[in-house]
């Protein structure tokens, strides 16, 4: 019977579910920018969205941990569910939901602090840790998921913006995983990084998939189908098409996922 059931999942790819959008809508006033997105985002999987400018892709992803709710004229309908529980409640505090689902922009921001302070400053804030060696190895454990403990261990003490582009970057993914988030939200992370440090990410992003689902906004269509295993297509704000990656860019099934994937638009 176990046997089976793994039989089962191998053949149908079947993966647990971590995140189930059900007809969301955007609006920034009158403009209608996400329309009846309905998605079901699997557990430690990196999901790459994809497609032209301003089709949604950022609007879509600032729903996953209520960024939209700090922008006065956005306005957001239907339902988003994180292990079950809907994140669209106004019950649920955007704080503790945002250390849950964390996320690193596009420009690298690390806080004028040091870069032990970075690191410490989420865990402090949500009383992760009783005394200084707990904040010691927690900030020592994220540096390291954030692959840059090598690089830092010797300057924690030192400004976070000291630091190159790249090592910026990390340091930043170091800060959002320091709070044991379980989802990792990423809008364009390497595009402000040169090609050694977008090597770099890209690699760390691989391996977070073992803890996380990690949903990655890019532009970079090489980079989406490096990085991910699902992908979803985004046109004019409607999610187009969703699937495995492979299948995406080799087989798509809608002609606008198939002009973008071969430069036609975009
Ligand atoms: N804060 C805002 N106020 C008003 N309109 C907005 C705001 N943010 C986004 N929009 C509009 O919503 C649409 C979707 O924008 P969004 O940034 O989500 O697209 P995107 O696919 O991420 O684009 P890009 O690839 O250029 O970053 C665009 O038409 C954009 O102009």
């Amino acid at each position: 019977m176990e046997d089976m059931y793994h039989m089962d999942r191998a053949m149908t790819g079947t993966q647990d579910i971590k995140i189930s959008a059900r007809d969301v809508n955007v609006y920034y006033g009158e403009k209608h920018a996400i329309k009846n997105v309905s998605v079901e985002i699997a557990d430690k999987t990196v999901t790459a969205f994809i497609g032209p400018s301003g089709c949604g892709k950022s609007t879509f992803l600032r729903c996953i941990n209520r960024m939209n709710d700090t922008i006065d004229i956005a306005r957001v309908t239907g339902n988003i569910l994180i292990d079950g529980e809907d994140i669209t409640d106004p019950r649920v505090d955007p704080v503790q939901l945002r250390a849950k689902v964390g996320m690193v922009f596009q420009k690298p921001n690390p806080f004028p602090k040091s870069i032990y302070d970075n690191v410490a400053y989420g865990p402090k804030i949500h009383g992760m840790s009783r005394n200084k060696t707990d904040l010691d190895e927690i900030v020592e454990r994220a540096l390291r998921r954030g692959a840059i403990w090598e690089e830092v261990k010797d300057r924690l003490h030192e400004p976070g913006t000291g630091l190159s582009g790249g090592q910026q970057q990390r340091l930043c993914i170091a800060r959002a995983v320091a709070t044991e988030p379980e989802v990792l939200l990423m809008d364009e992370p390497c595009s402000a990084l040169d090609p050694i440090a977008t090597a770099q990410v890209e690699e760390l992003i691989d391996e977070l998939r073992q803890n996380y689902s990690v949903v990655i906004v890019t532009h970079s269509m090489q980079q989406a189908a490096r990085v991910s295993q699902k992908t979803a297509f985004f046109h004019l704000g409607d999610m187009v098409e969703y699937g495995e990656t492979d299948k995406i860019f080799t087989n798509p099934e809608d002609p606008r996922t198939e002009s973008y994937i071969s430069g036609r638009i975009g």
